[in-house]
C-alpha cells in the first residue's frame, strides 16, 4: 500500500472515532466537550474533502453536514446564538433542506425574536420533508411563529384569559412590538423616545424582551448582612448573564454598546428605532469587540429595571421576589413626575403603555419612583438614580416649596398630623395661591399618601367631608396630572362600593381608570374582575 493510501486510511479511521465521540458527548449533554470534537472533525473532514488527490465521497459530505448541524445544537445550548446561527449556515451550504439544521435554525431564530426568518425555515422542513416523524412538532412551531409575527405587527395583545383564570397556568404568549414611536433628542436628557402620532390613553407603546433577567427571594427587611448578601448575589448573577449575552450575541453586543453609561449623554448618538425591530440586522463598530466590564457595569447602573409584575400590581404584593432586568429599547424612555406611560413585567417582558392621553411629538416619560410622593422624597429619589429632575411639576413645586404654609405642611405630613386638617390646610392655600388646573393635580399627587386615608377613612369623611373637594374632583386632577395609579384605583373602588356599588356612570369612569393603570390588554370582563366590579 502506498503512503498516501495509509495516510487516508489513518485520517479515515480518526474521523470515524472523532464522528462517534462526538455524538456520545452530545447525547450526554456534554455541550463543551461535544464542541471541541465536532470541531476538530469538522477541520479534518474540510481538509480531506479539499485534497485533489482524494476521491470525492458523498458519504463524507453527508458526515460534514450533520457535524455542522450537531455542532449548532450544542452550540444553541451554550446560547452561543451566533456561533450557532454559522454552524446552521454551513450546514445548509452542504444540504439546503436538511431537517434537522432547518429546526435548529428556525429555534434559534425564534429565540431571538427574528420570526420571519424563523417561518422560512420551518416552511422549508415542513415542504421538504411532508411526512417526517417530527412534523407535529415543527407544526407547533410555525404556528407559534405565526402567532408571535402577528403579535408583533399588530400589538394585538389579550391577556383576558390569564386573568381570568387569577394569573394561574402558562403566562401569555408575548412578541417584541414597537407602536408609534421614534428615538430623538430629548428635551429632558439625551435621547428620548418620542410619539410619532397622537395616542389614546391605555394604548401599547412597546414590549421589549430582557437581555437578561435574574430573580431572586430577598428578606422582607433589606436591613442585615442576610438582605445585602443575598441582593449582591443577586445583582453578581445578573452581570454575569448580560457578559454572556453580549459576548455570544452581536446584536446584543451592538443594542447594549447605544445605551447611555451616565456621562455625556447629550453627545450620544441618536440610534433610528429600525434598528430595534427583531428583524433587523446589526451593523456597527463594536460588532467583534468584547464591551469593557467597567462600560457595562455602567450602563446596568444607569439603565437596569427592578420588575414590576402585571400580577402583583393587582394583588397589590409582591412578596419578597424580586427580579432586576435590562430591556434595552425601555431604557431610552426618561423619567418625569407627571408621566405619561406606565411599565408591567410579564415573563422576561416589559410593556409599556400610555397612561395618558399623548400628543404627537410629546415624550413618553415614566416614573423611575414613586411620583405620589412629595418633592423633597422624589429628589432624594431622583439623587439615588444619579440626576435632578426638572420636569414641569418638579419646578413648579419648588417654588411653591418656599412658601411659609407650604414648610408648615410638609413639617405636619412628616410628622404625622391628622390627614384631614393636611388636606384641609392644603386646599385652602392652593385657593390664596390662585393655583389652578393641572398644578392642583401635581400638588394633591405629592400629598396623596394623605387624601387617600381621608377618603378611605367613613369617619374622617363624616368630620372633614364638607371641608374638602369631592373624592371625584380630586382623583380627576391628579390623574389629569400624573396619571393613574392601582392606589387610586383602590378609593375610587372603594367610594363607589360605600355609595351602593355605582351606577353605569361610576362604573364606566372606573374602567376608564383601569384602562390606564393597566393599558388596554383585556376585555371588559377581565378588567372588571380584577376592580373587583
Ligand atoms: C434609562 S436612561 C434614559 C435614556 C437616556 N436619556 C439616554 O439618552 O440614553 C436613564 C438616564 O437618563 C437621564 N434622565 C432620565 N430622566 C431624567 C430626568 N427627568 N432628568 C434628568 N435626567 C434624566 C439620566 O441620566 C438617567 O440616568
Amino acid at each position: 500500500m502506498k503512503e498516501s493510501d495509509l495516510q487516508q486510511s489513518r485520517d479515515e479511521e480518526m474521523m470515524q472515532q472523532l464522528r462517534l465521540r462526538a455524538n456520545e458527548l452530545l447525547l450526554r449533554e456534554e455541550w463543551e466537550q461535544s464542541i471541541q470534537t465536532y470541531s476538530h472533525f469538522i477541520s479534518l473532514c474540510q481538509t480531506h474533502i479539499s485534497n485533489p488527490q482524494i476521491r470525492p465521497d458523498p458519504k463524507l459530505q453527508k458526515s460534514l453536514c450533520l457535524a455542522f448541524s450537531n455542532r449548532a445544537e450544542a452550540r444553541l445550548k451554550t446560547r452561543d446564538f451566533d456561533g450557532s446561527l454559522k454552524d446552521c449556515d454551513e450546514a445548509l451550504k452542504i444540504e439546503n433542506t436538511h431537517f434537522k439544521t432547518l429546526m435548529c435554525k428556525g429555534k434559534i431564530l425564534l429565540s431571538l425574536d427574528r420570526y420571519n426568518l424563523a417561518i422560512n425555515c420551518f416552511k422549508i422542513a415542513n415542504l421538504d420533508h411532508p411526512s417526517n416523524a417530527d412534523s407535529e412538532t415543527l407544526n407547533g412551531y410555525l404556528e407559534k411563529c405565526k402567532k408571535l409575527e402577528f403579535l408583533s405587527r399588530s400589538g394585538a395583545f389579550d391577556f383576558s384569559t390569564w386573568v381570568l383564570n387569577g394569573f394561574k397556568g402558562r403566562i401569555p404568549e408575548l412578541a417584541e412590538y414597537i407602536g408609534a414611536v421614534e428615538i430623538k433628542k430629548s428635551e429632558i436628557s439625551g435621547r428620548g423616545l418620542v410619539a410619532t402620532k397622537n395616542i389614546d390613553f391605555g394604548s401599547l407603546l412597546l414590549v421589549n424582551k430582557a437581555i437578561a433577567t435574574e430573580r431572586g427571594i430577598l428578606p422582607e427587611s433589606k436591613a442585615g448582612d442576610l438582605g445585602e448578601n443575598a441582593q449582591m448575589v443577586m445583582w453578581k448573577n445578573f452581570v454575569d448573564k448580560i457578559v454572556e449575552s453580549t459576548s455570544n450575541c452581536k446584536k446584543t453586543r451592538c443594542l447594549i454598546s447605544m445605551l447611555s453609561d451616565g456621562e455625556n449623554e447629550e453627545s450620544l448618538e441618536v440610534p433610528d428605532i429600525s434598528k430595534f425591530r427583531p428583524e433587523s440586522e446589526q451593523d456597527c463598530s463594536f460588532s467583534n469587540k468584547k464591551i469593557d466590564m467597567e462600560v457595562i457595569l455602567n450602563i446596568l447602573d444607569v439603565n437596569s429595571l427592578v420588575e414590576e409584575t402585571f400580577s402583583s400590581k393587582f394583588s397589590g404584593k409582591n412578596g419578597d421576589h424580586h427580579g432586576v432586568g435590562l430591556w434595552v429599547l425601555a431604557s431610552f424612555v426618561n423619567h418625569s413626575c407627571n408621566p405619561n406611560a406606565k411599565r408591567f413585567h410579564i415573563g422576561d417582558h416589559v410593556i409599556v403603555h400610555a397612561s395618558r392621553d399623548i400628543k404627537e411629538g410629546e415624550e413618553i416619560t415614566l416614573g423611575y419612583y414613586d411620583v405620589f410622593s412629595p418633592l423633597k422624597t422624589r429628589k432624594e429619589m431622583a439623587q439615588n438614580w444619579g440626576f435632578d429632575c426638572h420636569c414641569k411639576r418638579c419646578k413648579f413645586e419648588i417654588d411653591i416649596s418656599l412658601k411659609h404654609e407650604m414648610g408648615e405642611i410638609e413639617m405636619g405630613y412628616e410628622i404625622g398630623v391628622d390627614v384631614g386638617t393636611t388636606v384641609y390646610k392644603l386646599e385652602e392655600s392652593m385657593k390664596r395661591w390662585t393655583v389652578r388646573g393641572k398644578l392642583k393635580g401635581y400638588l394633591r399627587a405629592s400629598f396623596w399618601k394623605v387624601y387617600s386615608e381621608l377618603f378611605l377613612s367613613e369617619k374622617l369623611m363624616r368630620k372633614w367631608g364638607r371641608r374638602v373637594p369631592a373624592m371625584e374632583v380630586v382623583v380627576e386632577s391628579v390623574v389629569e396630572a400624573v396619571g393613574g395609579d392601582e392606589r387610586v384605583l383602590r378609593v375610587v373602588i372603594e367610594g363607589m362600593k360605600r355609595s351602593g356599588g355605582g351606577g353605569l356612570v361610576e362604573m364606566e369612569k372606573a374602567m376608564k381608570l383601569g384602562r390606564g393603570v393597566y393599558g388596554k390588554v383585556m376585555k371588559k370582563q377581565a378588567m372588571r374582575s380584577i376592580l373587583g366590579l
